[in-house]
């Protein structure tokens, strides 16, 4: 299949796109980004698909994680460093509590651009209300409350391209280089994780992991699988100029693939079946997810399923549900129950983090660890009773030390959240609560 033209996107009149003012700097930043070498490989988007093609066959289970939205002055060795291993540690608790392959995939190395719900941000500065255009990732404006800041400036994108190419870079190497090796497994509880109920528990999973492992060493078996670990990356495909840009065709196969990332999805706020989104995406062979809200309908499902995976393969659709803790109950049935009796094959993935945000009294947007747990068990409920595979979880979390979530064993409350609260968008499970909630969703893995 072809790739469209930008131009042809455009006339779809896509969502949520930022409206630049300079429109012959938009299209040299374009030129600019096409003519540099793609992120990912094509052969890497494929073993996704196919380890993405074991979660939808029920044979292995989906971590997602990482930063709302990443920053361009976040892109550290430090920073990176703590977000893999948190997975990693998530990664192992997971697979060895629940005997059940874990395939690990970032928000990272390309999650910088965001969708809002306003165009506009309202603050009182020196006793004055002061309106200026939202932020919306550093993708596209600065997150600085400042007219010259929230310009969107298309500069930004070959920004996040170098920001995304450092990042994958570092990711290959702590991943290829010794640092993922399953023996490491006691080194990734360090700092103020190891301390924690949950680190001291880890901790002793690790110790089980380590005598296997000498165990295995002894009597000669030293498989491969030890020593490398799979992780890959992906992000919501949001600006359309970027991802456009990087689509390019596979000289294996002369197919097209997104190449700014492994996978890709289209976030609740673009899903529309005949919009931009779903076109660009639909012509791409990665794997790619499509998020679903509480206003999905089952024929939604269906429609976006048909166009956006029409050979029906497993493995190349993920429907990410995000429904909110008071009502997956009720509405996630109806879905999967229709989806699954037309025979369609995808991937069901909890992201339990979009349908439980509020504003804290004191201002901040948070979520409470027990939502998102709530949201997960009734995820997993939903499908035990339906007969399907609830093949992961997509979580926004950090590797820090954060105050962002209330709730969970810290009981961190919403006095706490303005000790560390540094995301630019939405509240991010800290390292405590992620390893917390990994060895909860291991219990429900395993009775699944
Ligand atoms: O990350 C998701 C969205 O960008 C975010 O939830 C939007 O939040 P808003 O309602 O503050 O715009
Ligand atoms: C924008 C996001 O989610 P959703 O599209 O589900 O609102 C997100 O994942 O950050
Ligand atoms: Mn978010």
């Amino acid at each position: 299949m072809s790739i469209p033209t930008l131009e042809s996107l455009r006339e779809l009149g896509p969502q949520q796109q930022p409206t630049y003012p300079d429109k012959g700097a938009v299209t040299s930043t374009v030129a600019r980004l096409e003519a540099l070498p793609p992120l990912v490989f094509a052969s890497e988007c494929d073993d996704l698909r196919e380890k993405l093609a074991a979660v939808t066959r029920g044979e292995a289970f989906l971590l997602q994680g990482g930063d709302c939205a990443e920053t361009l002055s976040g892109v550290t060795a430090e920073n990176t460093r703590n977000k893999v291993r948190v997975m990693l540690q998530m990664a192992v608790v997971l697979t060895y509590a629940a005997s059940v392959p874990v395939v690990k995939l970032g928000r990272l190395a390309g999650q910088y651009a965001k969708p809002r719900s306003s165009d506009t941000e309202t603050r009182t500065v020196d006793g004055e209300k002061v309106t200026l255009p939202a932020y919306r990732g550093d993708a596209v404006n600065g997150f600085e409350f400042t007219e010259a800041a929230r310009v969107p400036d298309p500069q930004r994108l070959v920004d996040v391209y170098h920001a995304s190419a450092a990042t994958l870079q570092l990711v290959r190497a702590l991943v290829s280089g010794g640092y993922a090796d399953l023996r490491q497994v006691h080194t990734w509880n360090t700092d103020f994780v190891k301390g924690s109920p949950v680190g001291q528990r880890y901790e002793v999973l690790a110790g089980e992991i380590e005598r296997a492992l000498q165990f295995m060493k002894a009597i000669g078996a030293d498989p491969d699988e030890f020593h490398k670990v799979d992780f890959h990356l992906s992000h919501e495909a949001l600006i359309l100029e970027y991802e456009h840009a990087l689509a390019r065709l596979d000289s294996r196969t002369d197919r097209a693939y997104g190449l700014s990332g492994h996978f890709l999805w289209i976030g609740e706020r673009t899903r529309q079946l005949a919009g931009a989104h779903v076109e660009l995406l639909s012509r791409l062979r990665n794997p790619i997810g499509v998020k679903l809200g509480p206003t999905t309908s089952p024929d939604d499902a269906l429609a976006l399923a048909a166009k956006l995976n029409p050979a029906n393969e497993p493995g190349r659709l993920t429907f990410i549900t995000r429904f909110g803790a008071g009502k997956i109950r009720d509405g996630l049935p109806h879905i999967v129950e229709k989806v699954t009796a037309e025979g369609v094959q995808a991937a069901w993935v909890c992201d339990p983090m979009h349908g439980n945000t509020f504003e804290a009294s004191s201002g901040y947007k948070t979520r409470k660890f027990e939502d998102v747990l709530e949201e997960v068990q009734g995820f997993f409920d939903v499908h035990r009773r339906i007969g399907t595979w609830p093949g992961g979880l997509h979580v926004e979390l950090t590797g820090d030390d954060v105050t962002e979530c209330v709730g969970g064993g810290e009981e961190l409350t919403d006095l706490d959240l303005a000790d560390r609260y540094e995301s630019v968008c939405d509240p991010r499970l800290n390292r405590v609560q992620s390893l917390e909630l990994a060895f909860l969703v291991a219990e429900m893995l395993r009775q699944a």
